[in-house]
């Protein structure tokens, strides 16, 4: 007996399957649907590729495989298994394509639908699509949205074969067709053939009965007075619709304008009735295949409802029949104001969601393959929220889905912050690929740097703590030079690098965006004299066309090497100026960003907010900042533990402002769970293989308190790139949810022109503004600036008064502008577990002026709960800069100055305490401040 759907076939319906998935190709499913069944073609959409490809683990062993060869994105891991499907089902259907000479035998695949409303991007994804199937029986799926209508008129005019998709009304549909005849037209003009172009037209059926009938049982529930004719045409109105677009299909055929096209062997665009699967389970399975069935259509059915049309259909052609009924149900449906023209116009744009909906279910979860494949490959984080914050981050990783957040980031779109210029801020993107540098530029550089067996880079803030990282945390290779990174005006630090270098044998490297920031170029002028003059062992990282680029010139520097002016300073260390002193000191650098590649594909624009691990880290400190837990609390392991000063740099000076933002407490030394407040969110850096001296204990612990605690794991050391990237994603995503711009520092200048002020004074004075102790003894003197309402006292109990003032959620900052060294990095430490101790608040530390260029802007311009403590000496021994009155160690005061009267200003409480020469140093200060906190 023939197959009922063979019958159809005979009635000049084609049948296909709107379905697809391994299984059924691998099982020869298909093949036995076109040899029993007369299939002629299979389409598939986001929702099917989900649920072939979203769940269980039929597609393992191809992530398995693909993904061995080499990583890849999100999107390129789904595609390779996608393509493969399509390409199967084309072999399969291939047969049919050649017997029925290109009129029958398709295979469709949609278009991402995240470009459904930008006509430029849907053609090139159509076109690239269209090569990478390479299939003549491919159909290339595009929505007929507004945007998409002109893409089909270029797509078709390009010779490509199409399936226009969403169709749900009769204007639509009759854009569609003009739009494939012009694009025949625009062909048949530059003499190129037209017969063997195919399209369909996608007019889909059940979605508008069970939009309009939820409208008539809601209704009808409430006593609509019209409720018998509301249920008259309840379920009929879908296929009414599609009658009249046949209707219409038929005259258009007989048009003058179609019948040149088909002289000239134009097929027709047929009309392919999609979304025929009921909805309502009350109807028949069979519903909208039943009465649709006419020469020259397509119907697309999804399994379920092939095998009941197979089972029990009969293939007797409808589509003509009743068309005064089909009038009469359309004529009803307005004159009972179901505005159909409003639904139907709501279902493209619904249908756009459902699908980009899918394609984020399906993308989430081959991230999630992907992520799982790749193992140790990509650095791990795993998160330990209270009830509260966890479901404050569930619910905005919705909202970041379904608000495209990925995407917008990586397309620069500024309404995702404040709607200014960030879009344009945003070079670091690229530069995590290595597209900033030229890698073999830097390895011939890496191979002349090998001449110096030291090198030193002079720079501040994020010209400086990437490359610390690189320093302490990878190290120079064997044969290259030891690096060394000066960020300081301290007299003490400049001379123990002086000290540890033989500057014939010493390549400098000038590292600036700005190329106009005073501390390089002071120590620029120091190192140039005390290299002779020497320019041959001086390199420049600098933006184009910046001072210090002339400087460079001017001098004869080896090298410049430009930065992109796209990228802000605390995002650059994955561009040149993270790159040239890892090349200095013979890192590979194409091995480097390799290493790095893993975390940039998993933070792609195609990887969704949940599955996207740079996304998801800024949801979670994003929603705990707003919630209160502003304190970022990073607890390293031994071997990342220098990467906190690069991380204080980035979430401190891209958040805090406007009141707003992240303080990050970095060496913060771990204490029990009763020392921290509600204020923190922790973050574990955990370096495999790491002993954790005690800390595992400690996190613990946190974590049975119910403490919130992010755990980052990193395998290896060189994989420290990735931590770079997904930090820098992480801040520009929780500083949307913060609701400021990520990449501009507004309160940095105050504090510099303060400085410049006094240091302008002392040029001309060769003497500091004087200033009165508040309160002295033979170890401590105290300063304030303006009004301190202490009146005067000994340090003691002005420090004590100073702490008091403490209370939960604020922080105390100790801000020493003194040389960071050990002892005094210990003693820092001691002090603020002293002061936490006792007031439970969070400490931070900066030595100056390296912060100010850093959690500087934070302190000053972000969350108005720091009191600060400066902490300033006797510079002994000073230097002297060439060409300078001010010495280093003058400088360094006028900052520390500086700073505390802008934080002054800013209403932050602040005392000065500076460590009198002959008394008993940076100890008498930690027995003050230690004693203060006690009583
Ligand atoms: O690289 P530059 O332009 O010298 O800037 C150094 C640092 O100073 C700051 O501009 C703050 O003053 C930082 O944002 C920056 O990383
Ligand atoms: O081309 C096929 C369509 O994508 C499909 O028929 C849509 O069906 P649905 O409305 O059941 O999702």
């Amino acid at each position: 007996m023939t197959s009922s759907l063979k019958n159809l076939g005979a009635a000049g319906q084609a049948v296909w399957l709107d379905f697809v998935d391994r299984k059924i190709l691998n099982e020869g499913g298909l093949r036995k649907l076109v040899e029993e069944d007369g299939l002629t073609g299979v389409t598939s959409n986001p929702s099917i590729f989900e649920k072939a490809m979203g769940h269980g683990d039929a597609y393992d062993e191809g992530f398995r495989s693909y993904l061995g060869k080499a990583d890849a994105s999100v999107t390129d891991t789904y595609e390779s298994q996608a393509i493969a499907d399509i390409k199967a089902a084309a072999a399969d259907l291939r047969p049919v394509y050649d017997r029925l000479g290109g009129w029958d035998g398709y295979v469709s695949l949609e278009v991402s639908p995240y470009v459904a409303n930008d006509t430029k991007e849907t053609i090139g994804e159509a076109r690239r699509l269209w090569d990478m199937v390479a299939e003549p029986n491919l159909m290339v799926k595009v929505p007929g949205t507004p945007a998409g209508i002109p893409a089909i008129r270029q797509l078709i005019e390009d010779g490509l074969n199409i399936n226009v998709t969403l169709l749900f009304s009769l204007a639509a549909y009759q854009a569609v067709a003009e739009a494939y005849m012009a694009g025949l037209e625009a062909r048949v003009k530059k003499g190129e053939a037209i017969s063997r172009i195919a399209s369909v037209a996608s007019f889909f059926v059940s979605r508008i009965d069970a939009q309009i009938d939820k409208t008539i049982d809601a209704r009808v529930r409430e006593g609509d007075p019209e409720s018998e004719a509301l249920n008259a045409i309840r379920g009929q109105v879908a296929i009414a619709n599609a009658k009249l677009a046949y209707a219409w299909f038929q005259e258009m055929l007989a048009s003058d304008r179609w019948q040149a096209l088909a002289a000239r062997g134009a097929m027709p665009q047929r009309l392919l009735w999609a979304s025929t699967g009921v909805k309502d389970p009350a109807y028949p399975v069979t519903l909208y295949i039943d009465s649709l069935i006419g020469p020259d259509t397509v119907n697309t059915m999804p399994p379920g409802t092939m095998d009941a049309f197979r089972d029990h259909g009969t293939a007797l052609a409808t589509l003509t029949d009743n068309l005064d009924k089909a009038l009469h149900v359309l004529a009803e449906t307005e004159r009972l104001g179901l505005k159909l023209g409003d639904v139907t116009t709501g279902l493209v744009e619904a249908g756009v969601t459902l699908f980009a909906d899918a394609a984020d279910v399906l993308l989430g979860a081959v991230a999630g393959k992907r992520a799982a494949f790749l193992g140790r490959r990509q650095n791990g984080m795993e998160v330990k929220l209270p009830a509260g914050l966890q479901e404050a981050v569930d619910k905005r990783l919705e909202t970041a889905r379904a608000e495209a957040w990925s995407r917008r980031l990586w397309k620069g779109d500024g309404s995702l912050w404040t709607g200014k210029d960030e879009g344009k801020w945003l070079g670091w993107l690229a530069a995590a690929s290595g597209q900033q540098v030229d890698s073999g530029t830097l390895k011939m550089f890496g191979e002349e740097a090998k001449g110096f067996k030291d090198a030193v880079l002079l720079g501040m803030g994020g010209s400086s703590l990437g490359p610390e990282v690189f320093a302490r945390i990878l190290g120079s290779a064997e044969g290259s030079p030891t690096l060394h990174v000066l960020d300081t005006t301290d007299p003490g630090q400049i001379e123990t690098v002086a000290a540890a270098i033989d500057p014939a044998n010493t390549l400098f490297i000038v590292s600036s965006k700005s190329g106009s920031t005073m501390e390089p170029e002071l120590l620029r002028a120091y190192f140039y004299e005390a290299a002779s003059r020497d320019g041959s062992h001086f390199v420049a990282v600098t933006d184009p066309g910046s001072k210090l680029e002339q400087t460079a010139k001017a001098d004869g520097f080896a090298h410049i090497f430009a930065g992109d002016p796209a990228i802000g300073g605390r995002y650059s260390v994955l561009s040149a100026f993270g790159m040239v002193p890892a090349a200095a000191m013979g890192i590979d650098i194409q091995d480097f960003y390799e290493k790095t590649q893993p975390m940039v594909f998993a933070c792609g624009a195609d990887s969704p907010p949940a599955a996207n691990p740079g996304v998801r880290l800024g949801v979670i400190i994003g929603e705990a900042a707003i919630n209160g837990r502003d304190k970022l609390t990073i607890l390293a392991s031994k071997g990342l533990e220098p990467f906190g000063a690069w991380l204080e740099q980035l979430l401190a000076e891209s958040t805090g402002k406007k009141g707003k933002g992240i303080i990050p407490v970095d060496l913060e030394p771990a204490g029990p769970p009763e020392v921290y407040g509600s204020d923190r969110l922790f973050v574990h850096l955990h370096l495999e293989g790491d002993a954790e001296d005690g800390l595992d204990s400690k996190l613990a612990q946190l974590k049975q308190a119910g403490h919130p605690l992010i755990r980052i794991t990193v395998a290896s050391r060189d994989l420290i790139g990735q931590e770079f990237f997904r930090w820098e994603i992480a801040t520009a995503i929780a500083s949307a949810i913060i609701g400021i711009n990520p990449f501009d520092q507004p309160d940095v200048e105050d504090a510099k022109i303060a400085t410049r002020k006094l240091v302008d004074a002392y040029e001309a004075s060769s003497a500091l503004e004087p200033e009165i102790a508040i309160a002295e003894d033979a170890d401590l003197a105290i300063y304030t600036a303006g009004e301190s309402g202490f009146g005067s006292g000994d340090p003691a109990n002005l420090l004590r008064l100073h702490f008091a003032r403490l209370e939960p959620g604020h922080y105390a900052g100790f801000l020493g502008f003194i040389e960071r060294d050990e002892a005094n990095a210990a003693a820092m430490a001691a002090m603020r577990v002293a002061v936490r101790a006792t007031k439970a608040v969070a400490t931070v530390a900066g030595f100056g002026p390296r912060f100010l260029h850093s959690t500087g802007q934070a302190y000053k311009g972000g969350p108005a709960s720091g009191l600060f403590l400066t902490i300033t000496r006797d510079p002994h021994p000073d230097l002297s800069i060439p060409g300078r009155k001010a010495s280093f160690g003058t400088i360094q005061i006028a900052q520390a100055r500086g700073d505390m009267a802008v934080l002054v200003a800013r209403g932050r409480p602040v005392l000065r305490v500076h460590i009198k020469k002959d008394g008993g140093g940076i100890e008498a200060l930690r027995a003050a401040v230690i004693a203060a906190t006690q009583n």
